[in-house]
């Protein structure tokens, strides 16, 4: 596609605002489109309003926290030597916490509008894992559609539907055959010019099937942008942020495909706050809702309000992010209590499987 200005690109009110009048007049805003190593690749408009695609080194980066560092999605400053002066404040943010070390932060993607949560109409279709992304993605206050696949393989797919029109009423869901063009022409509305959408989900689910429908056989969006590098040097990388032909940009990266571990207790309580809001009439305020006396939200359960499944997911969760936070020295402590857990949490579902 043909890059007329910064928001074919994503640029918008947020990132302009962060610019003062000398920033705005001298400094050209380019957004990461690829980062291999110790090489970042940036596509923006250079002094001419041409699209430029440009190739930077990450030295400038060398005494910041990994977190710091340019990911895919972000936006430079660039002087007008193409040299890097500053990254903008990120609006959303997709991170990992190495396991075992609680500094340790590695960014996987910066400035998603919307996450196309993928799963298809069939076995691997699981309601505790598309929480878990709806969790990841409540933790930087991203929008979510939940894409389903393989509508054309499935006898019935209102056996998904009707489970999501319960556990997630307010969830949007796109029911699609991936290899149809004309099927994921409903996807559009959710990728509008200037919006960037990531695709998380299983392997074998069809996200490539959708990127490569959605990109559309004319890929032009090589041929349009000039590249360069600071030696002058053509270079040639595959991008993980994609431009489509009708607008909006499709972020694509190993990272966000082997997202799995939720990371902050704040995304998994906001991607359940229905059972926060049941949690307010516990009677202790610290209530695990396993077996406590006066527990409001085990009362919903038995009341048939509460799926046990959407609990027992929330309170799994909840450990795991705890355990991922942990030293190493304190997660062997804490494996004892994990033992406990999932005791207390076997108990539990017995309690509620006789009551039903
Ligand atoms: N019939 C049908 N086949 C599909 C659909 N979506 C994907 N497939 C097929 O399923 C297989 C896997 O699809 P991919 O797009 O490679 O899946 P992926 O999610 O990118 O998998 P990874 O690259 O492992 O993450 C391919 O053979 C696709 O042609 C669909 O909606 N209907
Ligand atoms: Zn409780």
């Amino acid at each position: 596609m043909q890059i007329n200005t910064l928001i074919d690109l994503g640029w918008n009110h947020f990132f302009q605002s962060q610019l003062d009048l000398t920033e705005l007049e001298n400094l050209l805003p380019f957004r990461v489109v690829n980062v291999q190593r110790n090489l970042i690749d940036c596509i923006g408009l250079n002094s001419d309003y041409q699209a430029e695609q440009i190739q930077l080194s990450t030295y400038h980066w060398r005494n910041e926290e990994p977190e710091d560092h340019p990911t895919v999605g972000d936006w430079l400053m660039l002087d007008s030597d193409f040299q890097p002066v500053k990254r903008l404040e990120r609006k959303t943010r997709i991170q990992r916490r190495a396991a075992g070390h609680q500094s340790y932060i590695q960014m996987i993607a910066a400035n998603i509008d919307t996450l196309f949560i993928t799963s298809s109409c069939n076995d691997d279709f699981n309601l505790n894992r598309i929480e878990r992304y709806l969790a990841i993605a409540a933790e930087s206050h991203i929008h979510c559609v939940l894409v389903l696949t393989k509508m054309d393989l499935c006898n019935d797919p209102s056996v998904y539907l009707d489970q999501l029109k319960i556990s997630h009423p307010s969830l949007s869901v796109e029911l699609v055959n991936a290899i149809d063009a004309e099927s994921i022409a409903g996807l559009r509305q959710w990728i509008a010019s200037g919006q960037t959408v990531a695709l998380v989900g299983s392997s074998g689910v069809g996200k490539s099937t959708l990127i490569n429908g959605l990109k559309g056989s004319d890929d032009q969006e090589t041929a349009s942008i000039r590249e360069h590098d600071s030696k002058g040097r053509h270079t040639t990388t595959s991008r993980s942020l994609h431009l489509l032909p009708q607008g909006g940009l499709l972020l694509d990266t190993p990272g966000m495909r082997e997202l799995q571990i939720v990371d902050s207790a704040a995304g998994i309580n906001s991607a359940f706050d229905d059972i926060n809001e049941l949690a307010r009439g516990c009677r202790f305020t610290d209530c695990t809702h396993h077996n406590e006396p006066g527990c409001t939200v085990v009362d919903a359960v038995e009341a048939g309000r509460l799926e046990p499944r959407r609990l027992f997911n929330y309170q799994k969760l909840l450990v795991e992010q705890a355990r991922n936070n942990e030293t190493l020295a304190e997660r062997r402590q804490s494996d004892r209590a994990l033992g406990k857990f999932y005791k207390q949490a076997k108990l539990s579902s017995g309690r509620f499987k006789k009551g039903e």
